[in-house]
């Protein structure tokens, strides 16, 4: 088993480059197979769930190449609409492959997903769709069987505003015959970055990062070349680290735009930001004010933030509240944190965080953010080495957390 280990006291220092974004490149993937010939993506961050995909994708016989940080991906030799083995099960996102291979072939059967599971998370609302775009949908035995003899476009008003559903639709529907109305969409950047990629491909996608997307269906999708958007929540971990250890970074290769809720609270507290072309130098203080916190959807402050942030707020004066309005309970990492001391008590579907002098402890990451919430814990501690296992959490979301951080000034290892 492996852990990470921290040594802590060090402010964080330097410059670091963000790679592309995870939940983009977990959704371009997929995307990539519905063109009829080789499709390119640059800036693909190196990630588990990255490698995951890629075996996915050698495995329903697509030839894909992946050096450096590009992916090559040639659909043409692609052969089954099946895909249920163990892969499928170690990411959220494999249940994109249901509208790629729904819009490419009419037909997909897919395992179902797994990824972070802090707390039930349906894809009823994906389902939805596909059956409002005509296709018949049956979950039998852990497997979601799904077929259409012709996908129709039709107007979809989503219940909740869901990332995954949003582009799993905007998927099936880029081959549908005639106009989809995607109506309650979410406005993530992630959601932007897919349609654009699909419309390089030749599809017809209007509307994306709005409340109504218009898909209007078309016959064929080819090759191109695309590359990825930064990773908003990989720039945020890292501008709540340099807060959290009083230290100066400059986040760079960024679009400072995607970061303004986080920003917006950081100022708050009093941590010194300054935006600059591509990049944000974040200069941590010796104090910082409590603050409240509601994680929303995109414009919203992002629920994958929401951890990294709790942690932060720990080195707050007086009390903070964080709620999370995207996933209710999503607060696994708030033992384990509670192990490091900090003084933090669940009230409903709020952390309430009063501040408290971390130290170090053996913890262990349940999730991906939470382990990012005690790694920045870890870094803050006074003195004292802190001992992470789930590391594997971890490196589904973080490309080259240990070289990073290292970088930065922080005294990080792996062992196994
Ligand atoms: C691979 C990926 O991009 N993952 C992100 C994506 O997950 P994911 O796309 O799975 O999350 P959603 O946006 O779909 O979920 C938002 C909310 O809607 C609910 N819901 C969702 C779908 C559905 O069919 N029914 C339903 O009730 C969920 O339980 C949750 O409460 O967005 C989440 C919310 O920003 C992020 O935390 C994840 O990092
Ligand atoms: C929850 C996350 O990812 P996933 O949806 O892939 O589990 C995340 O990135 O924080």
């Amino acid at each position: 088993m492996e852990k990470l280990i921290v040594t802590g006291g060090k402010p964080l220092q330097g410059t670091i480059r963000i790679s592309g974004a995870k939940n983009s490149a977990v959704a371009l993937i997929p995307a990539a197979l519905m063109a009829d010939s080789t499709v390119i993506l640059d800036n693909m961050p190196v990630l588990r769930d990255v490698q995951t995909y890629k075996h996915i994708l050698e495995n329903l016989g697509a030839h894909v190449e992946f050096s450096q940080d590009h992916m090559v991906i040639d659909p043409s030799s692609l052969q089954s609409i099946e895909m249920m083995d163990e892969n499928v099960k170690q990411l959220r996102a494999s249940y994109y492959l249901m509208g790629a291979l729904l819009g490419k072939f009419g037909e997909a059967v897919i395992g179902l997903p797994g990824g972070c599971d802090f707390e039930p998370r349906p894809i009823d609302q994906h389902i939805k769709g596909f059956e409002a775009l005509g296709a018949e949908v049956r979950n039998e035995h852990g497997s979601i069987y799904i077929k259409a003899k012709q996908l129709i476009g039709t107007k979809i008003y989503l219940d909740v505003v869901s990332v995954g559903a949003t582009i799993n639709i905007m998927l099936a529907a880029s081959r549908a015959k005639g106009i989809t109305l995607i109506e309650n969409a979410a406005k993530e950047p992630e959601i932007i970055d897919v349609a654009t990629l699909l419309n390089s491909m030749g599809a017809k996608i209007k509307g994306a990062g709005t409340g109504t997307i218009r898909i209007e269906g078309v016959d064929e999708l080819k090759g191109c070349r695309h590359s990825i958007i930064p990773d908003r929540i990989q720039a945020g971990t890292y501008m709540i680290a340099a807060a959290a250890t009083r230290g100066d970074v400059i986040v760079d290769n960024i679009i400072p735009k995607h970061m303004e809720a986080l920003t917006a609270k950081l100022v708050e507290m009093g941590v010194e930001i300054h935006e600059l072309d591509e990049a944000i130098r974040v200069v941590g203080k010796p104090s910082y004010n409590s603050i409240d916190v509601k994680a929303l959807v995109y414009p919203g402050f992002a629920t994958d933030l929401q951890s990294p942030m709790t942690t932060l707020l720990t080195q707050a004066d007086g009390v903070s509240v964080l709620s999370d309005y995207v996933y209710n309970n999503r607060f696994k990492h708030i033992p384990e944190l509670i192990r490091m001391g900090a003084k933090i008590k669940l009230e409903d579907r709020s952390a309430v965080i009063e501040k408290s002098k971390l130290q170090s402890a053996k913890v262990t990451a349940m999730d991906l953010r939470a382990g990012a919430a005690l790694m920045i814990a870890g870094l803050t501690v006074e003195s004292g080495e802190t001992e992470i296992t789930g590391v594997e959490f971890i490196d589904r979301g973080y490309d080259n957390i240990v070289e990073n951080l290292k970088n930065l000034g922080a005294d990080v290892w792996r062992e196994s």
